[in-house]
């Protein structure tokens, strides 16, 4: 698992864009499609509304959701309005291929098997090309949450949390997709991930994000994070 500092946020949000661009580039040029899977809290945002300036051919990305959380359409806690809101303006809405994840829905363990059923029908082999992920300041990545029985689902690579996180259930990528991912980049920024960084760097069990395949794994940092490394 390879680490790189950067001085700011927003150095590492276009550090990551930049990568995230060349991997897209290099991935449609080999087999004429990249599947990107794209978690949600507070820091992909300024990653996404760089990359989505990058002249690429939008059409041939699939964006999946890493995760999600059970509100109405549109709500301000949901991860695809964030997604939404990062992509308006960069004129590539009606080009890339955007798959949400349902939160709104009578059986939300049917949706989960559809999601599941739909990233396997896009990609093929159910690998996807990248994986970003952010780190809780609790050690949570996705929405694989400590305590929560979901980070014990093996046998599925879409699941539900158990128990309503910050005030709300969510949906997940589970270890088995994520793990599989052909790259996963972290991005962690701000000093109230330092402790969980270094647990991170560390494969510390004890924490869900210390359970992610460090292999073909890249962690873009900034300085406030690194700062008890
Ligand atoms: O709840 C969540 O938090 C993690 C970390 O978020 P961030 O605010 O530090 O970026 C995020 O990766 C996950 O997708 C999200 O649902």
């Amino acid at each position: 698992m390879k680490t790189e500092i950067y001085s700011t946020a927003e150095e590492v949000a276009a550090q990551a864009a930049k990568y995230i661009e060349e991997k897209i580039r290099a991935g449609i040029l080999e087999k004429g499609q990249f599947s990107l899977a794209i978690s949600g809290g507070r820091t992909p945002w300024e990653m996404m509304k760089i990359l989505v300036k990058a002249k690429l051919r939008w059409e041939k990305v699939n964006i999946f959701q890493v995760d999600e959380r059970e509100a109405p359409d549109g709500h301000p806690d949901r991860n695809l309005t964030q997604l939404f809101q990062s992509l308006e303006g960069s004129g590539i809405l009606t080009r890339v291929n955007i798959f949400p994840m349902h939160t709104v829905a009578d059986d939300l363990s049917a949706e989960t098997e559809e999601y599941s059923k739909i990233i396997h029908q896009v990609t093929g082999e159910g690998i996807l090309d990248l994986v970003h992920l952010g780190l809780g300041s609790d050690g949570h990545t996705a929405s694989l949450i400590p305590g929560d029985p979901v980070c014990e689902v093996t046998d599925r690579d879409i699941a539900l949390t158990e128990q309503p996180y910050q005030g709300r259930k969510r949906i997940t990528m589970t270890y088995p997709l994520i793990n599989r991912a052909k790259e996963i980049v972290w991005i962690v920024t701000g000093k109230e991930k330092a402790e969980m960084l270094k647990r991170l760097q560390n494969q510390d069990p004890g924490i869900p994000a210390g359970r992610i395949n460090p292999a073909n794994s890249l962690i873009l940092a900034d300085e406030a994070a690194s700062q008890s490394n």
